[in-house]
């Protein structure tokens, strides 16, 4: 046994897996050969996902058959709705409202009562889970803005219908284009804290619908996923602020302020997903309201070059840039969590069920510091 303890698991091998690759000094990422950069610019996210589980691109046919069961399956239940609805006249915050949807979903699953074991089965149920979380989603919003919810379009695809739904309207080709490969981007990222969590359930052949919705419990983290709302809740901040920008990120770093969307476990170099939106931010400002990237690029060019965050390995992460990409795309501000949810299940899916092929319990261990040899006092004596 080794005895030297690794906090946080910080570079610790526990798996191997073939779905991505991070260099977290040259800032590269790939999922199953392919960079981020060619899969954003040529492929869709229902292409993406095909990979990420099968392991290699769809071609015409596999990508049809692929796209025409996501859109089958993406109905959710009455119950869902109901429940959807009771949540938002509750006031539920959505990353709690997605995780109970997702439990739920399991009620009205065909194959419910399929072997664990039966991966084929597994995968179907992660399809399944995968095409309805942006049914749920935009239903819960829609019933927050006291509207009822949409039936999903089917001519869209997974991108454009959930935009569909949440607005009513069907997105222009940029926005869907720009969704899309925000939904690219999120899809994988290597043993993040919530695949990680989805694995450890799926490594007790708990079903996948646990390990989903214990992937979304712990993306919903400030640490984790939750870092994209905070980045425009900052931004809001700053443009409500009697300082200007600059000014403003100068006194929070003063006051000791972590600016969210920065800083990363893996990375040392600025996020290549960042770089992405950062280029699909600038271009929507070019067309509309430019303030929002203005505020993103003087605060990373404050906090990595005079602040000298950059020398510390501290850069801009996925989550800096997504933020002012979804606001652009009139995305409400708490729904980017549980966006950065419905593409990262792919990632989940996909990593359990590589793990449960060749499936072993995952149970670290805790050096014990607590008292030894403690006398026992009953009760009525303490
Ligand atoms: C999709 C994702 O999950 S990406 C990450 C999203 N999360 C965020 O953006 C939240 C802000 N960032 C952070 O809190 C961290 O950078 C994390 C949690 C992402 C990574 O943290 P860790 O690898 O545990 O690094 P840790 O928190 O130990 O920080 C290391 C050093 O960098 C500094 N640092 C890390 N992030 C930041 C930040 N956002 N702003 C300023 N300093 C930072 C720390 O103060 C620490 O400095 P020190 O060594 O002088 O004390
Ligand atoms: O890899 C991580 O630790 C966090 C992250 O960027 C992601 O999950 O996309």
């Amino acid at each position: 046994m080794v005895d030297d303890l690794k906090k946080g698991l910080e570079g610790v091998l526990v798996a191997e897996s073939g779905l991505s690759s991070i260099d977290g000094s040259e800032g590269r990422l790939i999922y199953r050969g392919y960079t981020i950069e060619d899969l954003a610019r040529g492929a869709s996210y229902e292409e993406v996902v095909y990979l990420l589980w099968h392991g290699h691109l769809p071609n015409e046919d596999e990508l049809e058959a692929f796209t025409e069961a996501l859109n089958e399956e993406r109905d959710v239940s009455d119950a869902v709705l109901t429940t959807m609805e009771q949540l938002a006249e509750a006031d539920e915050q959505p990353m709690a409202a997605l995780r109970t949807a997702v439990s739920m979903f399991s009620a009205s699953e065909p194959e419910r009562d399929a072997d664990p074991e039966d991966l084929e089965a597994s995968l179907r149920k992660g399809r399944r889970i995968t095409a309805k979380i942006p049914t749920a989603l935009a239903a819960f919003e829609r019933y927050r803005l006291g509207e009822e919810p949409l039936d999903p379009h089917p001519e869209l695809g997974l991108a454009a219908n959930f935009l569909y739904m949440l607005t009513g309207e069907e997105p222009s080709d940029v926005h869907a284009e720009t969704f899309d490969q925000a939904l690219i981007l999120h899809a994988d990222h290597g043993l993040n804290a919530s695949t990680f969590t989805s694995m450890v359930i799926g490594s007790t052949m708990a079903d996948i619908y646990s390990a989903v919705s214990g992937g979304v419990s712990a993306l919903s983290g400030p640490l984790h996923g939750g870092a994209n709302q905070d980045v425009m809740e900052v931004l809001k901040e700053i443009d409500e602020s009697d300082l200007d920008h600059r000014a403003w990120v100068e006194q929070a770093t003063e006051e000791g302020r972590r600016i969210p969307g920065f800083g990363h476990r893996v990375y040392d170099v600025k996020d290549p997903r960042a770089k992405i939106l950062q280029e699909r931010s600038k271009e929507l400002a070019e067309n509309g309201e430019d303030k929002w990237y203005n505020y993103t690029t003087t605060i990373e060019q404050y906090l990595t070059e005079e602040k000298g965050l950059g020398e510390k390995g501290i850069a801009p992460n996925v989550d800096f840039y997504s933020g002012s990409v979804y606001y652009q795309l009139g995305i409400p501000i708490d729904m980017y969590t549980p966006i950065f949810a419905m593409s990262r299940a792919g990632g989940w899916v996909g990593h359990v069920l590589e793990y449960q092929e060749d499936n072993r319990l995952i149970r670290p261990r805790a050096r014990y510091t607590g008292p030894q040899d403690k006398e026992f006092v009953p009760l009525e004596e303490r």
